[in-house]
């Protein structure tokens, strides 16, 4: 399996047993993986020390399956035995030297961060990625002070290494982090809690798409956002007005692709609807939707203002369920923030 260059990650998926009673954690990051989470974290705070090297083994086998790297919280012991990529420390933890001479120098090193003085500080004393939190207050580390985004904001003006927003970050507030400047989000209980993590998983990552596609300039030279807006409004009388100049867009790579007479659903021979690969905003991902509605649903945007754009076609919300999905598909979507 091909690895990319792991400071391109956009979702961290961190394991938290206690939230998914009854299935395993190895199911639970596989989908995670599988929804697009592209640097794993086994963080385990009750098991035992021979528990922990069983799990990080098996994720270790796991991740090299899906090319993603695998990070160990707090036990570098294990973090060498199994050959991970790397190790997360906490501000209280071994100082980041001494982590690096014994994890060697390709090792992936990550630090908390609390406050932009201790993202400097661990800037300067060689991390190669910071977490910045938690944004949100959260159960996960219950009783910590939330930083709340203006220290994202801070991050996104100052820090240079990669840096990732962590804590209580979830997909009805993810959009706001994403607003404060945030490129990479971090999510524990919202995706190894949720009944579909693969599900919210493409969620966040069509969200964080989103966000970096609404700056984007399209090939034409027009902003993703502007652009998509200008069609909107052509095509559809209007809908483009909703959104202000301004707020977060979303959009997606150029290029529509098929004919409409490729948009029947896929089936499968036993006539069961399958999984099949569309490129949403300029992202190959697995699907079951098998109309625009219900792609739109399984993203967790319904009731947003949007543009919806299939094999370069805006489709009329009044069009949506009747659009139908099929393999190879180019879907964009653009959702409004905010309004006014
Ligand atoms: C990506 C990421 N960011 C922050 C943390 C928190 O690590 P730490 O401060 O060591 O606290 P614990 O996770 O050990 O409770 C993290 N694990 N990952
Ligand atoms: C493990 C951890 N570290 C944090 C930090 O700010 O350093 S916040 C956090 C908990 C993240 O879990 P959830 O996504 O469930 O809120
Ligand atoms: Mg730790």
């Amino acid at each position: 399996m091909e690895r990319k260059n792991w400071r391109d990650f956009k979702l961290y998926a961190i394991t938290a047993a206690n939230y998914h009673p009854g299935r395993s954690m190895l199911d639970v990051m596989e989908q995670a993986i599988l929804g697009g989470a592209d640097i794993v974290q086994l963080r385990s705070k009750d098991a035992s020390k021979e528990e922990i090297l069983e799990d990080a083994r098996a994720l270790r086998e796991l991740t090299n399956q899906y090319g993603v790297p695998l990070i160990i919280n707090d036990h570098i012991d294990i973090a060498i035995a199994v050959g991970a990529d790397g190790a997360h420390f906490g501000q209280d933890d071994l100082p980041l030297a001494e982590a690096r001479r014994m994890l060697g120098p390709d090792a992936i090193i990550g630090i908390s961060t609390h406050s932009l003085e201790q993202a400097l500080a661990a800037e300067r004393g060689g991390a190669d990625y910071i977490g910045v939190g938690p944004v949100y207050p959260t159960g996960t580390k219950p009783g910590r002070t939330a930083v709340t985004t203006a220290y994202v904001r801070e991050a996104a003006e100052h820090v240079r290494i990669p840096w990732v927003a962590i804590g209580g970050i979830a997909l009805g507030n993810v959009d706001e982090v994403l607003a404060a400047g945030a490129t990479r989000i971090c999510a524990v209980s919202a995706i190894v809690g949720s009944a579909s993590p693969a599900d919210t998983c493409r969620s966040f990552r069509a969200r964080i798409d989103a966000a970096a596609a609404a700056g984007a300039p399209r090939d034409d030279g027009r902003l993703y956002q502007a652009a998509a807006v200008e069609e909107a409004a052509e095509t559809q009388g209007g809908i483009g007005g909703e959104a202000a100049a301004g707020e977060l867009g979303s959009a997606a790579s150029a290029g529509g692709r098929g004919a409409a007479g490729d948009e029947a659903a896929a089936i499968d021979q036993a006539g069961e609807p399958g999984p099949f690969e569309l490129t949403l905003n300029g992202r190959r991902e697995l699907t079951t939707a098998q109309s625009v509605e219900e792609l739109v649903a399984s993203l967790g945007l319904e009731g947003r203002s949007m543009v919806v754009e299939l094999n370069g076609e805006i489709i009329a919300r009044e069009s949506w369920a009747a659009a139908r999905l099929a393999d190879g598909a180019v879907v964009e979507l653009v959702h409004f923030v905010g309004g006014g």
